[in-house]
């Protein structure tokens, strides 16, 4: 790898961007005045329809005002180009290499959109996403080959150099021999962060890029470590299908589930970066809502886990377990096999002196399995009714046709959907599986096994029927039957993500082999790479949950220090002066990581008054700005930090396996400095036996080298 100190070169390359700029202003320009003589016609046709309104004939007018929205239509079109071209002023590009096919060399510039230059008839900036730019990605100097449109095209790579160009102005620019240049993603990954998550089209690596342009499968499950890059590639992904298959795609057609809204919100800006809009996102529980149309109470998933920590309840967790487990799905499918041939209980039936059998009644009721129960009820008196009318030629009068759907009703074991589901556990002589929440709610564990048997039994409405790509974000926190109950109201592509090691409930979660096992037909892929954190932090992260697979990027930064103090008074002290610290410091993000809403809160309160910029996040935040955030670990999952401070990482408050994985979380969301602090004794999954001792720091490194 060269760094391009030659200066013919830089001067070369800053006449060729300059060149860029000025093509972009002149192509803006030309669109300006098409877009004023747009906006002219459609007055001019709008004018003449409202001035020959009575001339006019009702074929005349429709054709008058199509012709206005075949107008509208193609402005918008130049609009959205002209916003295109109006960013790429800041940035046009980020990427060059030389490409010879047929004897013929070409600079290839790749960037966020594609620039092609009208009015010189030229492509002068390919879209990251177009076939050739993936050589960009996927090759070293050499021999290349990408697949296009007409099938593959080989040639030779001569040249491969990145930029940073901001505001016009070339920052960065260095020639490579290797794939992606890791002084551009070291450059990248030191900077602080931004305001929610950032594109990373510049330095995508290989591995990142086939996972991208993967179009094939039908159900693509990435298992990937902490800071992997699993939530930008998915991202990522969405805006490459929707370059890919943009007659067929659009982004309204997609739905993301995200774990809450903060992290919606959190990654809400990088499709409009990448020119695209912004997708419909939807939270497990207000799925569960829409699907039970709001008849049912149930506690949150936040809720479950915050009795989990808070209780540490046995009783509690043998629940949970058993309804993860793959015999409680299959035990749950026999039941509602059990229950629709049971339910519904036919007899000979005499209805104006005509006889209709029970068989006649059995059928029909089974024909309209996907009914709810009242429509299927409704659909049996009809189809019955129609049937009288045919064989006897005889038509029910007002009274029969009462008589009739009264005697059909009672042939149904009268129970609501929840009555239905609590029957289950003693179906299973397991009653003490089923317990209410407070105030009379469901469990959280309860409310998808009862989604999924309203399925079974009646079928459910929902408004995202037509979704034609469902992503799944933080895949580890839903269970198997959540992934039954997607399978059936989704049978779209399917992108899935997660990591099993940051199960924030761990009693309530998934592994991706055991995804694979509901959703069938899914590939499994798996990313190894981390790279967000330094590495001294991604080193001790994994004493706390150790990955034998577990790869860092090289890039070193402070090791992470473990503070002990003498009473919480001076803890909470010392974390108030690393918050001043942080405020003077060129760091943009500070997390304050607590196990617990009652801990983070308490954090809070101490730091309340004296800083301007300090957040705390709960369940019902819908954001995150720059500043101090104070969160759990379960509402900082996704989400990462400049820096970041672990309160109380004493032995007492993380013991479990749950906590562990929660601690895990908490470290692994720090950029660039790590502090954990504690009173007494330090929890031993950062220094005592049950850390990952047996493999020290050293041996961790030297894995990794
Ligand atoms: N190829 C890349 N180039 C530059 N930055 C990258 C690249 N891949 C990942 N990153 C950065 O690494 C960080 C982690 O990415 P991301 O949040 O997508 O990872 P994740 O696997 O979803 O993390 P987690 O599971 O820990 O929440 C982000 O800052 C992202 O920009």
């Amino acid at each position: 790898m060269t760094t391009t100190n030659d200066q013919p070169q830089r001067d070369a390359e800053q006449y060729h961007l300059e060149n860029v700029l000025q093509r972009i202003s002149i192509n803006i320009a030309e669109l300006d005045e098409r877009l004023t003589a747009y906006a002219d016609d459609i007055q001019t046709q709008k004018e003449y329809l409202w001035n020959s309104r009575d001339e006019m004939d009702h074929i005349e007018k429709i054709s008058a005002r199509e012709s206005i929205q075949q107008a509208v239509m193609t402005g918008d079109n130049a609009l959205t180009r002209r916003h295109r071209l109006e960013k790429l002023k800041d940035s046009p590009y980020f990427g060059r290499f030389d490409f010879t096919r047929h004897g013929r060399q070409e600079p290839i510039y790749i960037g966020v959109h594609h620039f092609r230059d009208d009015m010189a008839g030229e492509n002068r900036v390919y879209d990251w996403r177009a076939p050739i730019a993936s050589l960009f990605y996927d090759y070293e100097t050499g021999p290349a080959v990408y697949e296009s449109p007409e099938g593959n095209v080989a040639g030779e790579i001569s040249l491969k150099r990145q930029f940073r160009i901001k505001g016009g102005a070339i920052e960065l620019m260095i020639d490579s021999a290797v794939h992606v240049v890791d002084d551009v993603l070291q450059d990248e990954l030191s900077r602080a962060s931004d305001e929610g998550m950032k594109n990373i089209v510049a330095t995508i690596q290989r591995d990142q890029n086939a996972i991208i342009r993967n179009d094939e499968a039908n159900a693509l499950i990435i298992q990937g470590v902490a800071g992997s890059g699993k939530t930008s590639i998915a991202l990522h992904r969405i805006a490459y299908l929707l370059y890919r298959f943009k007659d067929t795609l659009t982004s309204k057609d997609i739905l993301i589930i995200s774990p809450n809204r903060v992290f919606a919100n959190y990654i809400s800006n990088v499709l409009p970066e990448l020119g695209e809009e912004t997708v419909n996102e939807i939270g497990m529980e207000d799925l569960a809502n829409e699907l039970l149309e709001g008849t049912y109470r149930f506690e949150t998933f936040f809720e479950q886990t915050t009795a989990l920590l808070e209780k540490n309840d046995d009783v509690m967790k043998a629940r949970l377990r058993f309804k993860v487990s793959p015999a409680f799905l299959t035990q749950l499918d026999r039941y509602a096999a059990h229950v629709e041939a049971n339910r519904f209980v036919a007899e000979d039936l005499w209805i104006a002196r005509r006889l209709v059998p029970a068989w006649l009644l059995e059928e029909v009721f089974r024909k309209h399995r996907h009914l709810p129960t009242n429509e299927r009820l409704k659909q049996v008196s009809w189809e019955i009714e129609r049937k009288i009318g045919n064989q006897y030629n005889y038509d029910l009068e007002r009274e029969e046709r009462k008589e009739l759907k009264a005697a059909v009703k009672k042939m149904l074991q009268q129970t609501t959907l929840r009555e239905t589901y609590k029957g289950f556990y003693d179906w299973i002589e397991q009653p003490e599986m089923f317990k209410t929440a407070s105030r009379g709610r469901l469990e959280y564990a309860d409310v998808f096994p009862l989604i999924y048997l309203k399925i079974r039994l009646e079928g459910v409405q929902s408004s995202w029927r037509n979704v034609k790509h469902l992503l799944i974000d933080e895949m580890q926190d839903y269970t198997p039957v959540q992934y039954a109950v997607i399978g059936r109201l989704f049978s779209c592509k399917k992108t899935i993500l997660g990591d099993a090691y940051q199960s924030v409930n761990p009693y309530s979660a998934s592994k991706a082999e055991e995804i694979r096992q509901v959703l069938r037909q899914a590939l499994c892929v798996t990313l190894n790479k981390s790279y967000r954190s330094s590495i001294e932090i991604a080193h001790f992260a994994q004493r706390i949950a150790y990955n034998p697979d577990f790869e860092a990027i090289e890039r070193h930064g402070e090791p992470p220090s473990v503070e002990r103090y003498r009473s919480r008074k001076d803890e909470l002290a010392a974390i108030t002066d690393m918050a001043r610290v942080f405020s003077q410091s060129d760091h943009n993000t500070l997390g304050i990581v607590c196990k617990t809403q009652k801990q983070a809160r308490k954090v809070f309160d101490a730091l309340d008054g004296e800083f301007k910029r300090l957040q705390l996040l709960s369940e019902h935040s819908a954001a995150f700005g720059q500043g101090i955030v104070v969160c759990t670990a379960h509402m900082a999952k996704g989400l990462e930090f400049d820096r970041v401070v672990v309160p109380d990482a004493s032995e007492k408050n993380y013991t479990t396996d749950m906590e562990r994985n929660l601690l895990y979380v908490a470290c692994t969301r720090a950029m660039h400095r790590l502090t954990l602090t504690y009173i007494g004794q330090p929890s031993t999954f950062i220094t005592g036996e049950n850390a990952h001792s047996a493999v020290d720091a050293d041996q961790v490194n030297a894995l990794h080298q």
